[in-house]
């Protein structure tokens, strides 16, 4: 089906759409081809033929103007207008007769304010009945029916304002994460999975009549644009940015996709469609959705506990990292399984929305139920060998060294990362005795795996870690204490930087 054959279709019902093209003097098309479209509509039991792209969104676009203009049923007239709109023949012959469809829909205004009732006098039927012995040309069938679309009040303000301002959070979003694959990851591929994701998304917002959202827009009175959170202001990385707002893209993508329901089907399918794409790119561009990796873009690694009167850790955690704290380590030596497993899987979320490492102390079992990225084991807890059974060979595994042997024994057994300590005396982990700078000198000259300088290391002593060559430290009370845990992040950083 062409959109001739629309045109024709309109004019063989003599229908008001027809009515409207002939007043601003659209020219009709030719008798033979509307008297072979009447002949046609006549029998019930032609086949139809296949709707072409074009006739598919002239027919999109003109439920849409429905709903602009009258809300519930899609006449002759919207057709006509469609027609005029959509990119085909019969707009080229609009243009070159200089018919502009804004006349058509001022017309159409006009006749809504003097209560003319627009009705559906005629409807295509692209799924009517087909017939084996009918003839196999391009035969269109209308019936005079009237078939209702669904009865939503379609001016509804409050969803045009969810419709309107969602899209626009999408939009942006979207905007945010090209610049990212292209500018930051240089990454064709995504880039132009972006950039489809953004027209096909202008491709679905079409469905929606774009008065009717800019009619119903209130930024003003919009309670929500004064609300910001905590999280929302602090960003730690390029890759934190694109990650939060391929999250926004989800999110908005889903109330679209919901609310569209109430709107139109089609819009809301397509809305769905694009929702999958966005989360494939977030596999293709964001943190790896399964577990594992390596530490050696790591500088900065937080021990917290699972829980800590009068600490909001989650809190913590999240200013630590707007600070620079770039892996996470869930040490608790007291809680239970329980509250390890909740803990974990918030710190799991945190961490995986930062695009930021999560190890888990002591425990390989409890590693794996938080998909955590890895365990770190001291040397009286479970052998490399036996953790790599439990937690498979693609998470980290740490441990714990306190001399140049021990460093040496770590990697041979196949450790991705040591911590290297005590060096200064802790107030989170009684120790007797301290291995000092000297062994964080003597290290840098045994091992090339990431290692990271634990005990007592704040502000105030990192500098001679970072002197004896370390630009890699664990810490926890100097973080976890601080009035301010962001600073306190930001200042151990700042040391850590100087290195490499
Ligand atoms: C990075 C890092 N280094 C050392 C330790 C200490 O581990 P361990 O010796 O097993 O002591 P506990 O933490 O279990 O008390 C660590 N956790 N992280
Ligand atoms: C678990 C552990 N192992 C050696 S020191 C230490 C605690 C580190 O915390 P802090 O930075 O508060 O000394
Ligand atoms: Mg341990």
């Amino acid at each position: 089906m062409e959109p001739s054959d629309l045109l024709a279709a309109l004019f063989s019902d003599e229908s008001a759409g027809a009515a409207l093209l002939g007043e601003i003097g659209f020219p009709p098309p030719s008798t033979q081809t509307v008297t072979t479209v009447e002949a046609r509509t006549a029998a019930d039991t032609l086949p139809i033929p296949e709707p072409s792209e074009t006739t598919d969104r002239i027919r999109d676009r003109a439920i849409a103007l429905a709903r602009r203009f009258g809300g519930r049923e899609v006449s002759s007239e919207h057709l006509a207008v469609a027609l005029l709109e959509i990119e085909s023949p019969i707009r080229d012959t609009a243009n070159s007769a200089r018919l502009d469809p804004d006349t058509v829909r001022d017309r159409l205004d006009e006749s809504i304010a003097m209560g003319e009732v627009v009705e559906v006098d005629f409807q295509l039927d692209v799924d009517g009945p087909h017939s084996p012995e009918s003839p196999t040309d391009d035969s269109i069938s209308l019936r005079r029916e009237s078939r209702r679309t669904e009865s939503v009040d379609l001016f509804d303000p409050a969803v045009a304002r969810i419709i309107d301002a969602t899209a626009n959070r999408c939009r942006e979003g979207l905007r945010v994460v090209e610049d990212f694959a292209r500018f930051v990851r240089d990454d064709p591929s995504a880039t132009q999975s972006l950039k489809s994701l953004r027209h096909g998304f202008a491709e679905a917002m079409n469905l929606i009549p774009t008065e009717w959202l800019l009619s119903s827009r209130n930024t003003g009175g919009d309670v929500g644009t004064s609300i910001t959170t905590e999280a929302e202001r602090s960003r730690s990385s390029p890759e934190h940015v694109a990650a939060a707002s391929l999250k926004r893209v989800q999110e908005s993508l889903r109330s679209l996709e919901e609310y569209g329901k109430l709107i139109d089907p089609r819009f809301a399918e397509s809305i769905e469609r694009l929702r999958y794409r966005a989360y494939e790119t977030e596999q293709q561009l964001i943190v790896p959705t399964t577990p594992g990796g390596e530490l050696s873009a790591a500088h900065l690694m937080l021990l917290l506990p699972a829980m800590l009167p009068g600490r909001d850790l989650t809190q913590v955690a999240m200013q630590a990292i707007a600070g620079g704290v770039d892996v996470i380590q869930l040490r608790d030596k007291n809680a239970n399984d329980h509250v390890l497993l909740e803990a974990g899987r918030i710190f799991r979320e945190l961490t995986r929305n930062h695009g930021i490492r999560l190890i888990m102390n002591d425990r390989p079992d409890v590693a794996v139920a938080i998909e955590a990225d890895g365990v770190h084991l001291g040397q009286d807890d479970l052998p490399i060998k036996t953790a790599r059974r439990i937690i498979g060979p693609d998470r980290i595994v740490g441990t714990s060294t306190h001399s140049i042997e021990q460093i040496q024994q770590a990697v041979r057994d196949g450790a991705d990362y040591v911590g290297v300590g005590p060096t200064f005396a802790s107030t989170t982990k009684h120790f007797a005795e301290f291995t000092g700078v000297e062994l964080l000198r003597a290290a840098g000259e045994v091992a090339s795996i990431p290692m990271f300088a634990i005990g007592g290391i704040d502000a105030g002593n990192v500098s001679e870690v970072a002197a004896a060559g370390f630009g890699r430290v664990a810490v926890s009370g100097a973080i976890l204490n601080a009035d301010d845990p962001r600073q306190a992040a930001m200042n151990i950083r700042a040391a850590l930087d100087m290195i490499e």
